[in-house]
């Protein structure tokens, strides 16, 4: 796989005793074989790339220098992918982003992630024929880069409140942009601050006097030759975060920019030379780069619990520790059983998530078809579902990581394993594209509206169904436990729907009572996104070909994640699925002989997941199980190992202090 010539032995015995095809996941999940050959031509070609290479290791460099050395690398990455005869011919963008094949390359986030993820998909989504034909070839061509200016420095959640201004003026036939105060400034769009020209900036349209709501304009903010600030914006980068430190994230402002009457995104809703406003068919169809965003996060999530998994998984099989049985020589961790329980939930988690991320895609997929001949039907349960599974694999996947790094002790905390890298990462999804317990509060909205009216999408269908809580469950397994997962979920709403009720009879007013309620409005809401992926991961094993190791081996995982987040979260199915104690000891006791089955294969099964060394970029988890001399490898690239002693920090500070006699 590597290459290499050392294999360490714990893992070369491991190897030596897989049972299944690991071809067969790997396939899986990439989305078949051919997906699995576009994945590794791309990555070779990446890594065969000596211009695609840090000089310098980045964790190293200055702030400004990070952000260059990316930059450098972004471009060129691109440059060369635009011409086939360089590389791979069909290219997926979301590949090259910071957590497909472009990881290997760019590691603290792509300044022209944005572009793709959010420019590119605003013009194709919102855009007329003629805009399109007017902007796409010059943004395709990356002569316009931008990104997409919506939350401001006081703003971001609540887009109603937006501050920033697009006024219409009739007699030049233009609009003009302004903030209004420091707290409309745009604060955090990704690109913003130093690397593109354009930006679709969401603003509150007035026309005739009248507000009707944010709206998307594309807005020129540098010059095209000199890359200078036009007049009246005033644009910046935010400074360091947590991490994505070469996103170069960015503020704007704007004091009396104009822009021409057609740089309104005008697919949904227009504004007539006179100044008349035409309503879109929804207002919500301009929220359409968001939900794009919430549904990719899910399958982005998984990719990076993944490489968590596989590193966590491999160190555990190198690494020796403590006394299992008295007198024996240090086993290895993952022989403990506490240690398998850190590890084989988030494995589990990785093939629900990715089992949810396509049935979201591909829901996705059909509303977006539908939305293009004029019907909506699908956008509810599309912004129900990309909510809640935006929302609980951020979040879950935030918790594994820690619990994950903390599987490898000490070293588990150094950069070089790559685990503050991927914390950071997925612990900006549970943030930015909608703060989770915001968009939590959004699921919630729908199941009880749908338990409520009786109508809904097909992911809520069952809170429709009058039998739900009277079904009797006798055995416990993967079907009888997504249902029980359906009960809580239900069962939530209710108690919310009965509180709502409660406090409007006590004379609350509607928004507090909603207020008050939050905290079993987002239990709801958290078990209904379990139930969906639950589901997604039951169906995908019953429908899917798989080989018969492969069927059981995802069967045992399904159960494991079930059992898992039934034991986590057994007061809910105590108060609302009828769960006995002594069910709850069976569940307990059939979970650890789980961890006992997938102990026997948890190392070729992150091996199946084919991450290459490159893209893992950790020395603990890399495939020859070499970590200590990695490790050491890794010391000696600091800079402050150069020489024996750091004569300028000891001179100056040291020597006078150990001097001084205090
Ligand atoms: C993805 C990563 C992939 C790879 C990563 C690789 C590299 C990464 C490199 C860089 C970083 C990556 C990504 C970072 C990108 C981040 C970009 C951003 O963060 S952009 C800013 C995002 N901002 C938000 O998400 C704001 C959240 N707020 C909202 O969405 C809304 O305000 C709200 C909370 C939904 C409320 O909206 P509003 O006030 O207008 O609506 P109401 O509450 O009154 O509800 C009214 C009605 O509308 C329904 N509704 C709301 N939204 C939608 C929708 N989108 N679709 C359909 N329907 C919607 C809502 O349910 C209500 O329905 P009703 O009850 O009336 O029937
Ligand atoms: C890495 C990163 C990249 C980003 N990229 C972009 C980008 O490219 N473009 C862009 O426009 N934006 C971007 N953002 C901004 C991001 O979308 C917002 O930060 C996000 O939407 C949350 O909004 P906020 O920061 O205003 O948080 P707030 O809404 O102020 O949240 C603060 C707290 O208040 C709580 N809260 C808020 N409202 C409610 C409510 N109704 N009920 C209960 N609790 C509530 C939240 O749960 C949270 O705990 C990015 C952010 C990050 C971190």
């Amino acid at each position: 796989m590597s290459g290499a010539v050392y294999e360490n032995p714990d893992l070369k015995r491991e190897r030596s005793q897989c049972l299944f095809d690991k071809e067969e996941i790997t396939n899986l999940i990439d989305g078949g074989k051919e997906k699995t050959k576009e994945r590794r031509d791309l990555e070779e070609f990446i890594v065969c790339d000596e211009d695609l290479k840090d000089s310098v290791p980045i964790e190293y460099l200055s702030h400004a220098d990070k952000y260059s050395a990316e930059l450098r690398k972004a471009c060129l990455l691109f440059k060369k992918l635009s011409n086939p005869s360089n590389g791979p011919a069909e290219v997926s963008t979301v590949a090259l982003l910071s957590t497909g094949a472009g990881a290997i390359t760019l590691k603290e986030g792509n300044p022209l992630a944005l572009h793709y993820i959010m420019f590119l998909p605003s013009l194709m989504s919102m855009c007329t024929p003629e805009q399109q034909e007017k902007w796409l070839p010059k943004a395709t061509s990356l002569q316009m880069i931008g990104t997409y200016a919506q939350t401001e420095m006081g703003h971001g959640t609540f887009l109603r409140g937006l501050e920033t201004t697009a006024t219409y003026d009739p007699t030049t036939k233009e609009f003009i942009l302004e903030s209004p105060s420091i707290t409309a400034y745009k604060w955090w769009p990704g690109g913003l601050g130093q690397t593109t020209n354009y930006a679709i900036v969401m603003a509150q349209l007035f026309t005739h006097e009248k507000c009707e709501g944010i709206h998307p304009f594309l807005v020129q903010l540098r010059d095209e030759e000199t890359h200078e600030p036009l007049p009246g914006i005033s644009v910046g980068e935010i400074g360091p975060k947590l991490g994505f430190n070469t996103v170069n994230n960015g503020y704007l402002g704007f004091e009396k920019v104009r822009i021409p009457r057609d740089h309104l995104l005008m697919k949904h809703s227009q504004v007539l030379e006179d100044g008349t406003y035409i309503k879109p068919a929804s207002t919500k169809l301009g929220y359409g780069a968001m939900v794009f965003v919430r549904v990719l996060v899910v399958r982005d999530v998984a990719v990076q619990l993944r490489k968590a998994v596989t590193i966590a998984t491999r160190y555990s099989c190198v690494r020796h520790q403590s006394e299992l049985k008295p007198g024996d020589p240090e086993p290895q961790i993952l022989d403990y059983v506490a240690q398998q329980n850190k590890l084989f939930p988030p494995l589990a988690a990785t093939f629900g998530f990715h089992f949810a991320a396509n049935y979201v895609w591909d829901l996705y997929n059909s509303a977006r078809e539908g939305i293009g001949k004029g019907d909506l039907h699908l956008m509810p349960d599309l912004h129900g579902l990309s909510c809640a599974l935006k929302a609980l694999s951020s979040s879950e996947a935030s918790n594994f990581v820690e619990v994950l790094r903390q599987s490898c002790g000490g070293h588990g905390y150094m950069v070089c394993s790559n685990f503050p890298r991927i914390y950071s990462l997925v612990t900006a999804a549970e943030t930015y594209e909608g703060e989770n317990t915001v968009l939590w509060l959004q699921v919630a909205k729908y199941l009880i509206k749908t338990r409520m009216d009786k109508s809904g999408g097909k992911s809520v269908a069952y809170l429709i169904d009058s039998n739900l809580m009277n079904n009797k469950i006798v055995d416990l397994n993967n079907d009888s436990i997504t249902n029980l997962f359906q009960r809580v979920a239900a069962g939530y709403v209710d108690l919310a729907i009965k509180k709502l009720e409660g406090y409007n009879r006590q004379g609350m007013a509607p928004h507090d009572a909603w207020n008050h309620s939050a905290i079993h409005l987002i239990k709801g809401a958290q078990a209904h996104a379990r139930y969906v992926v639950a589901d997604c991961f039951v169906r995908s094993i019953k429908e899917g070909k798989f080989s018969d190791p492969v069927r059981l081996i995802l069967n045992q995982l399904c159960e494991l994640l079930l059992t898992y987040w039934l034991v986590e979260h057994s007061g809910d199915f105590f108060m609302f699925a009828d769960l006995s104690a002594n069910q709850l000891f069976k569940l307990q006791s059939k979970y650890m002989e789980l961890l006992g089955t997938i102990r026997t294969y948890a190392v070729n099964l992150v091996d199946s997941f084919d991450i290459r060394d490159e893209a893992l970029d950790s020395v603990l988890g890399c495939w020859d199980g070499n970590a200590y001399q990695r490790l050491f490898d890794e010391a000696s690239k600091s800079p402050l190992n150069k020489t024996s002693v750091h004569r300028e920090s000891f001179e100056k500070y040291l020597k006078p202090l150990m001097k001084s006699n205090l």
